[in-house]
This record gives structure tokens, sequence and C-alpha cells, in this order.
């Protein structure tokens, strides 16, 4: 076509005389058409170029992201590990440890409590996959590991909705253990030093029954961890499930929600604020507070040994809750003052692990002092203060503290 218009061009400018200036009319339009052309062709390959490019940029960030470093582990070593409640304080720094560690970790968690904040570090990686699913509701995947967490862990939370709690305990163990045995799974239970309950032994070893009041208004929570534990081994004993249980004392750490309830979250945020520290009853109650790492590690290495019996995971250093108001108020260095407030119901009077099970068996105890973590603490809730200001939110302990007179059943 290009060669009979070129040859028809010729003749036409061999013609001479008029026809020379209809044939400049002729070129410049045709050029002109040539050119309105390409630019519209132009245009709309730069319409459908423009968001590709785009789409590039994006990925190439993603390429980028920088995530923590993760070992590589081999297809023999590498484990699929799911994690309930992983996006909540305790598995957070759990998904993380087992994310270095080079395993492919499932998060499922409701975000009742958990947040995407903690784990949004690794949203992206190809060993890591977060769900968006309540364990009251079957899960069907194939893993194998579980390290079973989900449940609000802090009075006020648990005490909120005392059925839900019930249910996530119960229901959603009983879909954990029904899951763990279909795909052959080892379950490892996140329980608690509450199923001790307000105890008449001290320290607690493993082998203590508890005290714990079946309608006081912790029971939800005590109640549904001591029938959680029962599940586990009606499991394993029927059904041949391997299982581990962790009875875990009090922890702290970055990640703990600001508005959590519990006492070192609302002590540093009270310090911080120069609100005055709210001590429940006369503050003689003792508890013992381990460190968040600590207990990962103890949780890596109970559900990695042949321990399937109750393990203890705490720190034995026991404190009152009155000393633990001054220490905290110290190391803020702030002037807030001391405020006596009434007793919680059924509030456990003395706390503290027997840890030698875990010694002996998993070679395993805490090595972050108390006011290191505390630190630790204390600056990471420095920094959310922060971020809460910046986003003109200014957080509030919690002051959901179950009074003694309270009317639990009537
Ligand atoms: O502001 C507060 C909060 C709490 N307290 C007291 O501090 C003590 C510790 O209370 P927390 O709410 O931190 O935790 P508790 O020991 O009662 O329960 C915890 O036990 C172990 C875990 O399983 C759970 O994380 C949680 O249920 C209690 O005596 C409580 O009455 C205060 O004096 N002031």
């Amino acid at each position: 076509m290009a060669l009979h218009f070129w040859s028809g061009q010729k003749s036409l400018q061999q013609d001479g005389g008029g026809n020379g200036a209809v044939w400049g009319n002729f070129v410049n339009m045709s050029k002109t058409i040539q050119e309105n052309g390409e630019q519209k062709i132009e245009k709309k390959i730069e319409e459908i170029v423009e968001p590709l490019r785009e789409k590039i940029k994006d990925l190439e960030k993603s390429f980028t992201q920088k995530y923590p470093p993760v070992k590589f582990l081999s297809e023999k070593d590498r484990k699929r590990i799911l994690i309930t409640g992983g996006a909540g304080f305790v598995g957070s720094h759990l998904t993380d440890q087992l994310m270095m560690d080079g395993h492919e970790v499932t998060v499922v968690d409701n975000f009742f409590t958990g947040r995407k904040r903690n784990v949004e570090h690794w949203i992206g990686h190809e060993n890591f996959e977060l769900i968006n699913h309540d364990v009251v509701e079957p899960l069907y995947i194939e893993v194998d590991q579980i390290y079973h967490l989900a449940s609000p862990a802090s009075p006020p939370n648990y005490m909120y909705n005392p059925i839900k709690t019930l249910k996530t305990n119960t229901i959603g163990t009983l879909n954990m253990l029904g899951l763990a045995k279909r795909v052959g799974a080892r379950l490892l239970l996140a329980s608690t030093s509450e199923v001790y309950g307000d105890p008449e032994v001290h320290p607690q070893n493993e082998d203590y029954w508890g005290h714990v009041n079946p309608i006081g208004p912790r029971a939800c929570y005590d109640e549904g961890k001591r029938v959680a534990e029962t599940m586990c081994y009606a499991y394993m004993k029927q059904e041949g499930v391997e299982v581990r249980v962790a009875r875990i004392f009090n922890t702290f750490g970055p990640r703990m929600h600001m508005n959590d309830g519990r006492v070192v979250s609302n002590f540093i945020l009270q310090a911080l604020q120069g609100e005055p520290l709210t001590v429940y009853g006369s503050g003689t109650q003792t508890r013992a507070f381990q460190y968040v790492s600590d207990l990962v590690n103890g949780l890596v290495s109970l559900m990695n040994n042949n321990v399937s019996s109750p393990v203890n995971l705490g720190n034995p250093e026991e404190h009152t809750i009155l000393e633990f108001a001054k220490l905290i108020k110290n190391l803020v260095g702030s002037g807030s003052e001391i405020q006596f407030l009434s007793e919680a119901q059924d509030d456990p009077q003395r706390r503290k692990p027997d840890i030698r099970k875990a010694k002996l068996l998993l070679g395993w105890e805490p090595v972050v002092p108390l006011e290191e973590g505390l630190n630790k603490t204390i600056h990471y809730f420095r920094k959310e203060l922060e971020f809460q200001a910046n986003n003109q939110y200014i957080p509030k302990p919690k002051p959901a503290r179950i009074k003694k007179d309270f009317d639990q059943v009537s």
C-alpha cells in the first residue's frame, strides 16, 4: 500500500503547474492526519501503560520491603505452624520467633484483642499468612503444629463478654483439637496460672488442683481454661493427639494493649500520664512477672519436647502489687500518687510459679531481669503514647475491675 501511495505521489508531482499546490496541501493534510493518529495511539498506549507502571512500582516496593532476618530451613526441618491468637500480645512475639526460625506461620485471629499492627511487619512475606477467623468456627488447613493461644487474657477483657470467653476456650479448643486430630498435628494449649484460682498452695506446682470459684466473675476464663486442659487430655487418650499444656503466669512486655487493663499496662500508662496508680485492695496481694521473650522461649521449647503433662512457665520473682507500683513509678520517674481502690472479687492473693519441672525437663528458666523488661515496656508505651497523640487519641487505663460486692448470682 505504502509503495502505491508513494508511486502515485511521484506521478502527481511530475504533472507540474497548479497540481503542485494541490499536492502540497494533500501532503500537509496527510501529515496532519498521520500525526493526529499517532498522537491518539500514543495517548491510548499511555492510558494503558500508566497503571501498569504504578503496579510495577508497587511490586518493586514489596520486593524491597525489609523483613526481619529469617533463617533458611530445609524442607525437612521447616514446619507449617498455626498460631491462634497470633496477632495478640504473646502470639505476635511467638510469630516473630517462629518466622525468624524459618518456619511457615499462619496466624489466625478474630482481632477482638489482637491487632494487625502487631504482625504487619510480616505481611507479604512468603512464609507468612494472616487469616481473620474466629476459632469458635471450624478451620480447615494443613499444619504440623498448632499453638492455641486464642482467648482474651486480661481480666477486664475476659469478663467483658463471659459467654464469648467460654465459647472461645471450649468450642474454640474443641475445633483446634479436631483439626490437630485430622491433620496429625501437635497442639500446644496456652493455659494459665488462673487454673490454680486463689491458691491455697504456695508456690504453685503442677500437681496442685487449684482453688477456683466456679460461679465467680473470673470463672469464664479459669474454668474455660481448666476444661480446655481436660479436652486436651481426652483427645490425647482417646484419639492419640499429641498435646502440650503451658500454664502461663503473669507476663508483660511491648505490644501489650494500652487499654488492656492488666496491672503492668495500667501502672505504666498511669505513671506516664501523671495519673494516680490504682492499686486494688491493700496492695499486699502478690504476683511474679515474666518478660515476654522468656515466655516465648519456654513455649517453643515445650512444643518441641516430649513432655505432655502441664508445665508452669513463669518467673518466680515474687512482689506485692504495692511494691510493683512503687517500682514502676520510680522507673518512669513519675510524680504520680498511689491510690487505693476497692479489692477485686476473687482476686488471687498470692501467686508464684514453681518452675522446677520446666527447669528439669525443658532446661528452661527466665533470664530477663524485671527492671530490664519493664524499661523496654515503658519505652514501648512512651512511643505508643506519641503515636496515639499524633492520631489525637488519648488512651485511658481500663478501670473495669470487678468490685468485691459485685452481685454475681442472684
Ligand atoms: O490497675 C490495676 C490492675 C490490677 N491490679 C491488681 O494487680 C494484680 C494483677 O492483676 P492483672 O489484671 O494484671 O492479672 P491477674 O494476675 O489478676 O490475672 C492474670 O493472670 C495470669 C494470666 O493468665 C492473665 O494474664 C491474667 O488473667 C491483681 O491483684 C489486681 O487486682 C491493681 O492493683 N491495679
